[in-house]
């Protein structure tokens, strides 16, 4: 049987460098493996989707395969890259921090046994999956393939992102734990703003509003079931809305929400749409995959089964 060749685009920096780590080891099994390869090392923020769109482009619409070897950032680059290249198909090897991805697309959180997952499937079934695209003001488009959100919860991605202890967190493969911190430590000073979010052309107006999330599929943050119902083969986006809530409620809120019982909450507001705006009162930071990527109003849709993802296990339940 021929064997397709992988390109594999690796973030080495990706949980404090633990990533190039666990690639030695990738590698020398790939090796064992007999699967004809690529590798392609990431230097700078952006590199993966480049080098994604790159290799699009490059397959000249013949099949090609990416394999994002990273954290939730390098598989957000690299749909980004790729997105609207029908053949282009991806898979994930999880080496990052939060590796929310993984959890909610049921993909061995093991990198070891990612890779098995994807060399036993090489040339089998492809799982078409939604993408979000986040349009902005200046109607620069952003995909995103877990979440996207505006207030609360982009400042926890930015501060998480900017902190030094997330390095030492990673160091201790703690990387979860800077999550709660974080949210510890902004909880006091943040004051909750007024939104405007029109939903599939239904307008919503909300006060004393912590944050939007919309969701692609359930996790953000490391392990956080933020939105329980979303499924990225369903056509939909999943909206959660956190509202008039004392700092006290937030704090049993945010203990719940690993196990997604926060929705059982009276502040929380869930929805479901395909096209979303969302306006505030003064700007939101706004994030997409953990990323921050500006600050409202933005407009948000919903691209159906566009991105092919081929692992060997991702219908089996995992997280
Ligand atoms: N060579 C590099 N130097 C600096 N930054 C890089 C480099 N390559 C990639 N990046 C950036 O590193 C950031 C973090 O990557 P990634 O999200 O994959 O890992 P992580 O933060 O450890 O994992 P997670 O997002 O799952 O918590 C991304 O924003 C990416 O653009």
């Amino acid at each position: 049987m021929k064997l397709a060749e992988v390109n594999f685009i690796i973030n080495p920096v990706a949980q404090n460098g633990y990533c190039l780590k666990v690639w030695s080891k990738l590698e020398k099994k790939l090796l064992q493996s007999g699967v004809g390869y690529k590798a392609f090392f990431t230097s700078y923020h952006g590199h993966a989707k480049n080098i994604a769109e790159l290799l699009a482009v490059e397959a000249n619409g013949e099949e090609a395969f990416i394999v994002a070897v990273g954290g939730d950032g390098t598989i957000h680059e690299i749909i980004n890259g790729i997105c609207g290249y029908a053949n282009i198909k991806i898979a994930f090897i999880p080496c990052g921090s939060g590796n929310d991805f993984a959890r909610g697309f049921s993909i061995s959180k093991n990198p070891q046994q990612a890779l098995l997952d994807i060399i036993q499937n090489i040339n089998g079934k492809v799982d078409w999956i939604d993408v979000g695209v986040i349009q902005d003001k200046e109607e620069k488009l952003t995909c995103f393939i877990n979440n996207m959100g505006c207030g609360f919860d982009a400042l926890i991605a930015q501060k998480v992102n900017q902190s030094k202890l997330k390095r030492v967190f990673n160091r201790l493969s703690m990387g979860k734990l800077i999550y709660v911190i974080v949210v510890l430590k902004e909880l006091l000073a943040y004051q909750p703003s007024e939104l405007k979010v029109i939903i599939d052309g239904r307008e919503h107006r909300f006060k004393k509003v912590w944050f939007i999330t919309i969701s692609n599929q359930p996790y953000f943050g490391g392990g956080m079931k933020i939105s329980p119902n979303a499924s990225p083969r369903d056509g939909l986006l999943n909206i959660t809305v956190v509202h008039h809530l004392s700092r006290i409620r937030f704090l049993l809120l945010f203990a719940s929400v690993y196990k997604g019982n926060h929705v059982r909450y009276k502040e929380v507001l869930t929805y479901t749409g395909t096209v979303i705006t969302i306006g505030a009162n003064s700007p939101l930071y706004t994030h997409a995959d953990g990323e921050l990527i500006g600050q409202t109003p933005m407009a948000v849709s919903i691209k159906p089964n566009i991105v092919a993802l081929s692992s060997g296990r991702i219908n089996e339940k995992r997280s």
